[in-house]
C-alpha cells in the first residue's frame, strides 16, 4: 500500500501531526500499512474510512504514538516525535487517542476517578485536575455521573466517560476510532452535538467510520485506506469518486445518490451538489433553490414533455414526490 503527500495544496498551514510514509506490520504479520502519509490540519474535521481490516485503527494508532512505524516518521508540530518519556508526553499532551471499546480504555472503579487520571498523571496542580474533571463531565453531558463506578454504566455512557477522560487533556486533536458504533440514533445525534462543541473550542477530530453518511454530514476531508494506499481529500470530493468507494468496500452516501438520480432524471441541473445535512436538505428542497422545480412547477404533471416551465431539462412539471 502506498499513499500521496497528503494534499497541502489546500491552503492549509503546517499540519499540527504527520505521519509521512509510515510503514507498518504487527509481528509475524504481513504489512498492514506501506508508505502511508496522513497530515492533521488545525480545526479540521476528518473522516478516516475503508474496509474492515483495512487497517484504520492501525493507522489511528500510528498517529497518536502507540504503534511505531517503521520505516516512516510520525511528525508533530514540525519535529520529529521521540518515543521516550518526555516525547511521548509531548504527543499525549496534543493528541489523545480514544479507542473503538471503552472497556478497553476505562479502568478506574469511579467516572470522576478515570477522567481525572491522565491528568493526575502529567503532575497538574489538583485544582488543575480538578477543573479539567469538571469542564469534560459538562463538555459530554455526563456531570450527573461523576460517582458512578465504571462497571455499571451502559455502552453508551461508557463510551462518553472514555472520550471525556481524553477531552480532559486538552488536546489539540482528538482521535476517535468508530465513536458512533454501538449507540443509538439519539446517543449518535448527541456525541455529533459534543464533537461540535469541541470543534468550536478548536478542537481539530480525526473520526473513523463505517458511515458514509455521518462522514458527508460532519467532516470537511476524508482519508480513505485502499489496498492501494490512504487518499486524502475534501469529504465531498472523495465520497464522489466510485471507483475509490469501490476500492474501499464503500457504499455511495445516500444524498449524493439521490442528487445524481434526480439530475439524470433531468430534475436537477448538471453538477448540483448533494446535501450533506438535514438542514441542507430542507434548504435544498425549498422553491427557487433551483427553481421551482423541486417544490413542483404548478403545472399539471399530467401535461407531458415539452419546454421545461423552470428552465431545467427534463419532463415539464415532474415533481420531487412524483419519484417516490
Ligand atoms: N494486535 C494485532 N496483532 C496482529 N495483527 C493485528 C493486530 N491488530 C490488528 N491486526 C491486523 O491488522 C490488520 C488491520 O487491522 P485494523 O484493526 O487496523 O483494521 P481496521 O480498518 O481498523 O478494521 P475494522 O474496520 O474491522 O475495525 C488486520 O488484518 C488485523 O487482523
Amino acid at each position: 500500500m502506498t499513499s500521496q503527500r497528503p494534499d497541502t495544496a489546500r491552503g492549509f498551514g503546517p499540519p499540527v501531526v504527520e505521519l509521512v510514509a509510515a510503514d507498518y506490520a504487527y509481528e509475524d504479520g504481513p504489512p498492514v500499512l506501506s508508505a502511508v502519509s496522513f497530515a492533521i490540519h488545525e480545526g479540521r474535521a476528518t473522516a478516516l474510512l475503508g474496509r474492515n481490516g483495512g487497517g484504520k485503527t492501525t493507522l489511528l494508532r500510528l498517529l497518536s504514538g502507540g504503534l511505531r512505524c517503521a520505516p516512516g516518521q510520525l511528525v508533530l508540530e514540525g519535529s520529529p516525535v521521540r518515543y521516550d518519556r518526555k516525547g511521548l508526553t509531548r504527543l499525549r499532551t496534543t493528541v489523545q487517542l480514544v479507542v473503538q471499546d471503552p472497556d478497553d480504555q476505562l479502568f478506574a472503579a469511579s467516572v470522576e476517578q478515570d477522567v481525572s487520571f491522565g491528568p493526575m498523571n502529567l503532575g497538574l496542580p489538583e485544582e488543575e485536575v480538578r477543573a479539567r474533571v469538571r469542564d469534560a463531565l459538562e463538555a459530554l453531558d455526563i456531570a450527573g455521573l461523576r460517582d458512578r463506578p465504571t462497571h455499571l454504566l451502559s455502552y453508551g455512557q461508557r463510551k462518553r466517560a472514555a472520550i471525556a477522560g481524553a477531552v480532559a487533556m486538552r488536546p489539540r486533536v482528538l482521535v476517535l476510532d468508530e465513536p458512533t458504533a454501538g449507540l443509538d440514533p439519539h446517543g449518535q445525534e448527541r456525541l455529533l452535538d459534543v464533537l461540535a462543541r469541541l470543534r468550536t473550542t478548536g478542537t481539530t477530530i480525526v473520526m473513523a467510520t463505517h458511515d458514509v453518511d455521518l462522514a458527508l454530514r460532519w467532516a470537511d476531508d476524508a482519508a480513505v485506506l485502499t489496498d492501494e494506499g490512504l487518499r486524502t481529500g475534501s469529504v465531498a470530493t472523495l465520497l464522489a469518486r466510485q471507483e475509490l468507494l469501490d476500492a474501499a468496500r464503500l457504499r455511495k452516501p445516500w444524498s449524493m445518490a439521490v442528487t445524481e438520480v434526480l439530475t439524470a432524471g433531468g430534475l436537477l441541473p448538471k453538477g448540483a451538489a448533494a446535501p450533506r445535512t438535514p438542514e441542507e436538505l430542507a434548504r435544498w428542497a425549498a422553491p427557487g433553490h433551483f427553481g421551482p422545480s423541486l417544490a413542483g412547477s404548478g403545472q399539471d404533471p399530467g401535461s407531458g414533455p415539452g419546454p421545461s416551465p423552470n428552465g431545467l431539462p427534463g419532463p415539464a412539471g415532474q415533481r420531487l414526490s412524483d419519484l417516490s
